[in-house]
C-alpha cells in the first residue's frame, strides 16, 4: 500500500466516524467554523465551511496532497517540465501570464522573448482593428468578429466575451462559431455584412474539421460577398500549425503563433484569446492575464491549508473519493458567467476523465466528476428540485459578485439573496418536525400534517462552497479560470494521472472520418455494426 492509499483508508475511516453529525451541529459546536472554514484573498473570499469538513479533515486531506507530492508536482510544472507524459509536452499555460521579466525554459531555451512578441503582435492587431486603423478590403471598420474554432479554441473566449461584455468596445460584436452544424455559420452570418467582418480562425491543430468546414463556408461567403482578393484582409488565425495556416491561404502577418506546450483547453491565455483581446481591448486583457497571476502566485506559494484552488482541489476529492458523490454542479449567480459551467466542463472532465495513471495502470478509484451547472436564479427554477430533495447528493460551488456592473431596481440583492438562500437550504434543510409545525402553524388538520410533511422535508447537509468576489472584471475572470485550472491540477496529481492530455476524443473522431463517405452514399455500410447500419439505413431513407 502507498502513503495515498493510506491516507484514503485513514479519509474512509474518518468519514464513518464524523457522517452521522450535521452540518447545523458542525455550526452549533464551532462559533468559529466560517472563519476556520474560509481563506480570503484580498476581495476573494473562499467559503467551505458548508461542507462536512472539520479540522481533523483538512488536515488528512493535506497530508494526502503532500504524499501524493502535489507541490513538487506544481513546481515541475511551473519550471516547464515536460508533465505531459503522453504527448512529451511541457504544461505552461502559466508562462503566457508570467510576469514581464520571468524567465521560463522549455528544453534548455526561455520561451518567454516569443511569448511577449507574439502578445504585443496581437495587441497591435486588436488596437489597430479597434481603432479603424485595419479596414476591411472595401475600407469599411470592422464591426463584427467572428471567432471560429471548436472545444478550447471556443469555449474560453465566448465564455469571456460574454463575461466581460461591459468591457467590449461600443460598436464591435463578437460572434462564436463551433458547431459543424450548418445551422450555426449559416445563423451566424446571417445579418452580418461581408465589408465589417473580421473572421479568426482559431485552432491548434488547424486540422480539426469542425473548425475547418466553418472556416470553408466563411470563405466561400467572403469571397461570394467581395471577391477572392478580399480574403487576406479578413481573415486572421491562430495556431500551433504554420504550415497548415498558409496552405489556408492566411498571411504571415495575419498568424498568431502559440506553442505545443499550451493545452486547448488552457489556451484562452494564448493568441487563442485574440478576439476577446479585440472586443475588450489590450489593456483589459492584460488585466484579465493579471488575474490568472494572482491565483498563480497563490498556489504556487501558500500553504497548502490556506491555499484556495488546492483546497477546491482537496474538498472535491472529499466529495468524490470519501462520500461517493458523482457530479458537481457549478452555480454562478452571475448572468454573464452563463457559459462559465460549460467551459469548466472540458476543463475539468477533458483533462480529469481519466482511468489509468501516468504509467497506465488503472487507477484506483474514482476519478473526475460529471461537471454541470446553470447560472442562478435560472436552474433553481429547473433542477434544484433535484438538488434538495433528490437522492443524489450534489455538491455545488456558488458564485457571488457583490458590485454589478448595472443596477436594475433592486434585482442585484435579490440575485445575491437568492445565492446565499439557496447555500443555507442545501446545508440546513427542513426536518419533518419541522415541516410539521409550520403546517400547522398554517392551521392544517393532523392528517394533513402526516400526509404532506414528508413532502416538505429538506434532507440538508448537501454541500456547497461559496466563492465571493467585488466584480466580475477582467482581473476577476483571470483569477476565476485559474482558481479552477489548478483546482482541476490539484486533482490530477492526487489521482496520479495525466490531466493535459485527451486520447478520449480520438475514436470519435477516428469513427466520424470513417462514416462520412457512409452517411454521403459514397462508400458502403456493410462493416458497421447492425445497429449504426439500421440508422444509416433510416436516415438515408429520410434524406430521401
Ligand atoms: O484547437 P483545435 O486543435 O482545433 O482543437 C479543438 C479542441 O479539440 C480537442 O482536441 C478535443 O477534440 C480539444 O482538446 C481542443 O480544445
Amino acid at each position: 500500500m502507498t502513503s495515498t492509499d493510506v491516507l484514503f483508508e485513514r479519509l474512509a475511516e474518518h468519514r464513518r466516524e464524523t457522517e452521522a453529525m450535521s452540518l447545523r451541529t458542525l455550526f452549533e459546536n464551532d462559533p468559529q467554523r466560517f472563519a476556520r472554514f474560509s481563506v480570503t484573498l484580498d476581495d476573494l473570499l473562499f467559503d467551505y465551511s458548508k461542507t462536512h469538513v472539520t479540522p481533523e479533515t483538512i488536515e488528512l486531506l493535506a497530508a494526502l496532497a503532500r504524499a501524493a507530492d502535489v507541490e513538487g508536482r506544481r513546481d515541475a510544472m511551473f519550471a516547464g517540465e515536460k508533465i505531459n507524459v503522453t504527448e512529451d509536452r511541457a504544461v505552461l499555460h502559466t508562462a503566457l501570464r508570467a510576469d514581464a521579466d520571468a524567465v521560463i525554459r522549455v528544453d534548455g531555451e526561455d520561451v518567454m522573448p516569443e511569448v511577449r512578441a507574439e502578445r504585443a503582435r496581437a495587441a497591435r492587431f486588436a488596437d489597430g482593428v479597434r481603432s479603424g486603423a485595419l479596414l476591411g478590403a472595401t475600407g469599411e471598420r470592422f464591426t463584427d468578429v467572428v471567432n471560429i474554432g471548436i472545444g478550447g479554441s471556443d469555449l474560453g473566449p465566448a465564455m469571456a466575451a460574454l463575461a466581460l461584455a461591459p468591457y467590449v468596445q461600443k460598436g464591435l460584436r463578437g460572434h462564436f462559431v463551433s458547431n459543424v452544424d450548418g445551422a450555426h455559420i449559416n445563423d451566424t452570418l446571417r445579418g452580418l455584412d461581408p465589408t465589417r467582418t473580421l473572421f479568426l480562425v482559431a485552432s491548434k491543430t488547424f486540422t480539426t474539421q469542425e473548425t475547418m468546414a466553418n472556416a470553408g463556408a466563411a470563405r466561400r461567403w467572403l469571397v461570394g460577398g467581395l471577391g477572392e482578393a478580399a480574403v487576406g484582409a479578413h481573415f486572421a488565425a491562430i495556431s500551433t500549425n504554420v504550415e497548415a495556416v498558409e496552405a489556408f491561404g492566411v498571411s504571415a502577418e495575419r498568424m498568431f503563433r502559440f506553442w505545443d506546450w499550451v493545452g486547448g483547453r488552457y489556451s484562452i491565455w494564448s493568441a487563442i484569446g485574440l478576439s476577446l483581446m479585440i472586443l475588450i481591448g489590450p489593456k483589459n486583457y492584460e488585466a484579465f492575464l493579471g488575474g490568472a497571476r494572482e491565483i498563480d502566485e497563490h498556489f504556487r506559494t501558500a500553504p497548502l491549508e490556506e491555499n484556495i484552488p488546492a483546497l477546491m482541489g482537496l474538498i472535491g476529492i472529499w466529495h468524490r473519493n470519501v462520500c461517493g458523490y458523482d457530479t458537481h454542479a457549478v452555480l454562478p449567480y452571475d448572468q454573464r458567467l452563463a457559459r462559465f459551467p460549460a467551459y469548466l466542463q472540458q476543463l475539468d472532465m477533458e483533462s480529469n476523465g481519466k482511468s489509468v495513471t501516468l504509467d497506465g495502470a488503472p487507477v484506483k478509484r474514482k476519478t473526475g466528476p460529471i461537471v454541470w451547472g446553470e447560472p442562478g436564479t435560472n436552474g433553481q427554477h429547473a433542477f434544484y428540485q433535484l438538488l434538495h430533495q433528490g437522492t443524489n447528493v450534489v455538491p455545488t460551488d456558488i458564485l457571488l459578485g457583490a458590485v454589478p456592473h448595472e443596477h436594475v431596481g433592486d434585482q442585484h440583492a435579490m440575485l445575491i439573496a437568492n445565492g446565499l438562500a439557496q447555500g443555507e437550504a442545501f446545508m440546513t434543510g427542513r426536518t419533518t418536525e419541522e415541516a410539521a409545525a409550520i403546517l400547522r402553524t398554517a392551521g392544517r388538520n393532523e392528517d394533513e400534517i402526516a400526509a404532506l410533511s414528508p413532502h416538505k422535508t429538506f434532507p440538508g447537509g448537501r454541500p456547497t462552497c461559496t466563492l465571493a468576489y467585488r466584480t466580475l472584471d477582467p482581473r476577476t475572470l483571470g483569477r476565476l479560470i485559474a482558481l479552477y485550472e489548478h483546482k482541476v491540477f490539484t486533482q490530477g496529481a492526487i489521482w496520479g494521472i495525466n490531466s493535459f492530455d485527451q486520447w478520449g476524443v480520438e475514436l470519435g473522431k477516428e469513427l466520424a472520418n470513417r462514416l462520412i463517405p457512409i452517411v454521403k452514399g459514397e462508400a458502403g455500410a456493410e462493416n458497421l455494426d447492425a445497429s449504426t447500419r439500421g440508422l444509416v439505413a433510416h436516415l438515408q431513407k429520410l434524406r430521401g
